[in-house]
């Protein structure tokens, strides 16, 4: 199911904290940093804290710019954008400033704490146009994302945090962005709000996108990469896909066969290998096999490693021993990531999918990326 791209968006000291325990808020940006900040929640169409956050800060999450503001109503956009929170307990102040400033609101939550916000919200004006969603008896993170995409239109979602909002979207592999803003400042007391706090994140190390001085703070943007787990889809499968996407593009054209692009992905995030359709001169190669090609059978890391293919991996051919599914089987390969079921055009009932999946590979269709897969198969399909 699609999500919103999850920008992560943090302020933090030298020695990693969000906050010092003072009653106000501390301020690490600078004027530059908070305009920069400004620029961020215009570009985006929802900005979500968590209910510590409200708490703490009382936020008003606005675009403060007014040519910022106009630009977007230029665009069809609202003037400010969707705001967002998540509660567990329900326990919200009406009195917040949150709900009295800027647009539309709306509020995730679980069953349990549906009736209690709806209780405290209650004294609100109808024309605060607030919202409240439960996602179940939890509050499920991968239900909120996706019913920010599909029902409320939300494309870019930038979270300000607060820590246990940052470290669950982390940990579940859910970000898609990580911007950490870092403060020339030291908040030394043990007992303040970290940025991340300790348990499982995804392993390996994050690529590198940009570093900027914005005034005296440094500005690091970085993205995710390692693979998801299992059947669940991780943001980076997402931009791993997009590649294998991106790869069909340089196929050699033919009538007589798809376009595809693959990547292979150990489960730290290193990319192993790629390839594509026809790749080198070999007219019948296929995109998996080109790129398994690439890799020392001996790998250990292809045991843990993903396939992303933009086409699922083919389960019969005339050029060739062995299809792709078989051979990744035989990589040691046992999750593949795809965008496209393969339609009847030279195989009638191909089931690459059936074949993993029969002997153990965990397989996950982002069907969102189908139109992006097809896009050099114009042509054939
Ligand atoms: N420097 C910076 O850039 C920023 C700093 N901050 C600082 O961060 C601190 C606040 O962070 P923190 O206390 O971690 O609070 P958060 O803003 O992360 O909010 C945590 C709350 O969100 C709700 N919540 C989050 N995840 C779940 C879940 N899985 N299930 C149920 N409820 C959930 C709960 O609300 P409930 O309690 O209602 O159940 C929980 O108490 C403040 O000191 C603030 O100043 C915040 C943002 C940015
Ligand atoms: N302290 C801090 C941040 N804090 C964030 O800014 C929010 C306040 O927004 P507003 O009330 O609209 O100005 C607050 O709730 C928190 O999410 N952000 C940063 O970029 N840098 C900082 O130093």
């Amino acid at each position: 199911m699609p999500h919103p791209y999850v920008l992560l968006s943090a302020a933090v000291s030298l020695d990693g904290f969000l906050d010092d325990t003072g009653p106000e808020r501390l301020l690490l940006s600078g004027p530059a940093d908070f305009d920069r900040v400004d620029e961020v929640r215009a570009s985006s169409d929802a900005i979500l804290v968590g209910a510590g956050t409200l708490r703490s800060d009382n936020p008003r999450l606005l675009v403060n710019s007014a040519r910022r503001r106009a630009a977007r109503v230029a665009d069809g956009r609202p003037e400010y954008p969707l705001k967002v929170t998540v509660s567990g307990s329900g326990d919200l102040d009406p009195a917040a400033r949150f709900w009295h400033t800027g647009g539309e609101k709306i509020v995730y939550t679980t069953d349990q704490g549906a009736a209690r916000a709806t209780d405290a919200l209650r004294g609100l004006d109808d024309g605060l146009g607030v919202d409240i969603v439960s996602t179940g008896p939890e509050l499920d993170w991968r239900v909120l994302l996706e019913h920010l995409h599909d029902v409320r239109g939300v494309r870019r979602l930038m979270v300000e945090g607060g820590g246990r909002v940052h470290t669950q979207l982390m940990r579940e592999g859910l970000a898609d962005e990580l911007q950490l803003a870092v403060a020339p400042l030291f908040v030394g007391e043990p007992d303040a709000p970290r940025l991340f706090g300790p348990g499982a994140y995804p392993p390996g190390r994050m690529r590198l996108m940009e570093t900027r001085a914005v005034g005296d703070v440094v500005l690091i943007r970085y993205v995710p990469t390692a693979p998801g787990v299992g059947r669940l889809a991780a943001s980076a499968d997402r931009h791993w896909l997009t590649l294998a996407c991106e790869l069909a593009a340089l196929c050699p054209p033919s009538e007589t066969a798809f376009s595809v692009g693959a990547v292979v992905v150990a489960a730290d995030g290193t990319e192993l290998a790629r390839g594509y359709s026809r790749e080198g001169g070999d007219s019948v190669v296929h995109a998996e096999e080109a790129a398994l090609a690439k890799i020392d059978p001996a790998d250990p890391r292809l045991g843990s490693a993903t396939v992303y293919s933009s086409l699922e991996p083919c389960a019969r051919r005339a050029s060739r021993p062995a299809p792709c599914a078989r051979l990744i089987l035989d990589a040691g390969v046992r999750r593949v990531v795809t965008a496209w079921r393969e339609p009847d055009t030279f195989v009638a009932g191909a089931d690459g999918h059936g074949l993993l999946v029969a002997e153990g590979a965990d397989v996950v269709v982002l069907p969102e990326y189908e139109e992006r897969a097809k896009e050099p198969n114009r042509h054939l399909v």
